[in-house]
């Protein structure tokens, strides 16, 4: 196994993370940076004349580090470099590149806790939801590493004995730009398929979350990956739209909001290259009178409350039958109320910390004017503070379920990420198949009903790209996942996803004499 090539001194990395002195309490683990990665190795970019920001940590609001951001020359360097890998992972074939992928894999389930733990400190998440992400990295790897020794084309039969085949073929370098909710796993969902195909990577995180990409940077050429087949630059708006902008930039893979995610669009149409778009959601859950209540809170838990409610396919407009509704809300707030509020790197954490102070307030701001527009509170919604004094500037705040709302409010239009239920009954199938549809999103829907007639013919008619039939926000890695409509274009997971990460070249082949007309 290659050892990392360090081009960098030793001594560039300022605060070395050590496990034998791991303590997991919020406000003590320490970063390990830079958190740059090119040229198989980190970036230390403090004598380079670059802008610096600070990274918090949303447990307890201190500050984690200062982010170096990239500029055009950092940009172009990690474009580059990630050029001369391409030259030579597109020449491996699937079973040499599955060896490298499943290497990492098992780095990463070798470093799961300490990957759980950083991503805890920089997003905020419970350490139990951080694990099962490492692990979603990992198997989609493993997927993906499967996938790319299966790559193949088609054998076309024509007259004459001449034929044509078919095959994928890799882009090139593939820019991912990721959102702050699940920042190494959307790393990996978008660089091992496109890895797999043969294609090299710069990967942009969220600012905010800067801190675990580069794991996964070191972990793959830890595993053999060569220098440059997944380069980390950090930075914000700027940093993304030079990576977007980039001539040597053949595909954008882009998981954030719907106006970042037009811009993209916008920005890759420039150069016609081919996007993948994981954006945001309004997604409806529908509750038929028929359903098993019991599944159907846990579902409706599931579908608003993980990740502090920070999560896309969120289902945030909760349809439920008006003969049901009371037993529903009883159950539903009860166990709102007892859901456990601590520090995230507690085991018996169930709900960590709001991203940012600008997120928290933002989402505080959204229940204050669902009140406003007529909502009715029934628990939480309000900024909390947790027993332990060390969490006391952490962005936390209470889950908070609405009644009484309507589809005209704007906690019911606007997608609020966080932990903010809306709940609106509905009395005829009709009536809320038009209800759920009457948005512009169409990323997720599901649906609780015992009659198995009813939750196909809904689902067929429910304008979404991922569905649920009674349950809520599973992702295995080998089903396909992605939105209709404004919430995005591609898909990430599963087999089809190849396909948005390679190019099809087709070849005929004359077997006879050229039949020419002149
Ligand atoms: N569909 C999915 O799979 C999925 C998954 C997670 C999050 N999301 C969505 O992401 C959003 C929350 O994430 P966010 O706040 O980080 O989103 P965002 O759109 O603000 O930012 C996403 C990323 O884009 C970068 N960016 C911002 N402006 C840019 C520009 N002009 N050019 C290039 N890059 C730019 C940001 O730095 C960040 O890395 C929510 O809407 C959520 O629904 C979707």
């Amino acid at each position: 196994m290659a050892l990392m090539r360090c081009l960098l001194p030793p001594g560039f990395y300022r605060t070395l993370y050590n496990p034998g002195t791991r303590c997991a309490s919020s406000g003590t683990l320490q970063i390990k940076d830079p958190l740059n990665f090119w040229c198989g190795a980190r970036v230390d970019l403090k004598d380079v004349k670059t802008k610096s920001e600070p990274v918090f940590e949303p447990a307890t609001g201190r500050v984690l580090c200062r982010l170096q951001t990239c500029g055009s020359a950092e940009v172009d360097a990690a474009v580059r470099n990630a050029s001369v890998a391409f030259t030579v992972w597109r020449k491996l074939s699937g079973m040499e590149r599955a060896r490298v992928m499943m290497e990492a894999a098992r780095l990463i389930e070798k470093r799961r806790e300490e990957i759980a733990e950083m991503e805890v400190i920089n997003n905020g998440k419970s350490i139990t939801e951080a694990r099962l992400d490492v692990d979603s990295a990992r198997l989609c790897i493993e997927y993906f590493a499967g996938q790319a020794t299966t790559l193949s084309g088609q054998h076309v039969q024509l007259p004459g004995g001449s034929f044509a085949y078919t095959h994928r073929e890799p882009f090139g370098v593939c820019v991912g730009i990721g959102a702050w909710n699940y920042p190494f796993q959307i790393a990996a969902w978008k660089s091992a398929p496109a890895i797999a195909c043969g294609n090299s990577m710069v990967f942009k995180p969220s600012p905010l979350t800067p801190v675990t990409a580069v794991l996964l940077a070191e972990i793959y050429r830890q595993a053999g990956a060569p220098d440059g087949l997944f380069n980390v630059v950090q930075g914000g708006q700027e940093t993304g739209s030079l990576l977007c902008l980039h001539p040597s930039v053949e595909k954008v893979s882009f998981t954030g909001s719907v106006p970042t995610g037009k811009k993209i669009m916008e920005m890759a149409s420039r150069g016609v290259k081919a996007v993948t778009l994981e954006l945001g959601g309004k997604s409806p859950l529908i509750i038929f009178e028929d359903t098993d209540l019991e599944n159907a809170v846990r579902g409706a838990l599931m579908a608003n409350f993980l990740s502090q409610g920070q999560v896309c396919s969120n289902g945030t407009r909760v349809f439920v039958q008006s003969s049901i509704v009371p037993q529903f809300l009883k159950e539903v707030v009860r166990r709102t109320k007892a859901i456990s509020i601590r520090d995230p790197l507690l085991d018996e954490t169930r709900m960590g910390a709001l991203v940012s102070k600008a997120h928290l307030d933002k989402v505080l701001r959204y229940v204050e004017q669902a009140k406003n527009e007529g909502a009715q509170v029934l628990c939480g919604g309000e900024p909390f503070s947790p027993a332990d004094p060390k969490l006391k500037d952490g962005y936390y705040m209470t889950p908070c379920v609405l009644d009484s709302c309507t589809d005209d409010m704007t906690c019911v239009k606007e997608e609020i990420f966080g932990p903010v239920m809306s709940v609106l009954t509905f009395d005829t199938e009709d009536e809320v198949l038009r209800r759920a549809n009457d948005s512009d999103l169409g990323l997720a829907a599901g649906v609780f009903t015992k009659d198995v007639k009813r939750a196909h013919r809904v689902i067929e008619n429910l304008q979404a790209g991922s569905c649920f039939i009674n349950n809520y926000n599973i992702t295995p890695v080998e089903v396909p996942f992605g939105g209709f409509k404004a919430s995005g274009i591609g898909r990430e997971n599963g087999q089809v996803t190849i396909e948005f990460y390679s190019q099809l070249k087709t070849v005929v082949v004359e077997m006879g004499d050229v039949d020419s007309l002149f």
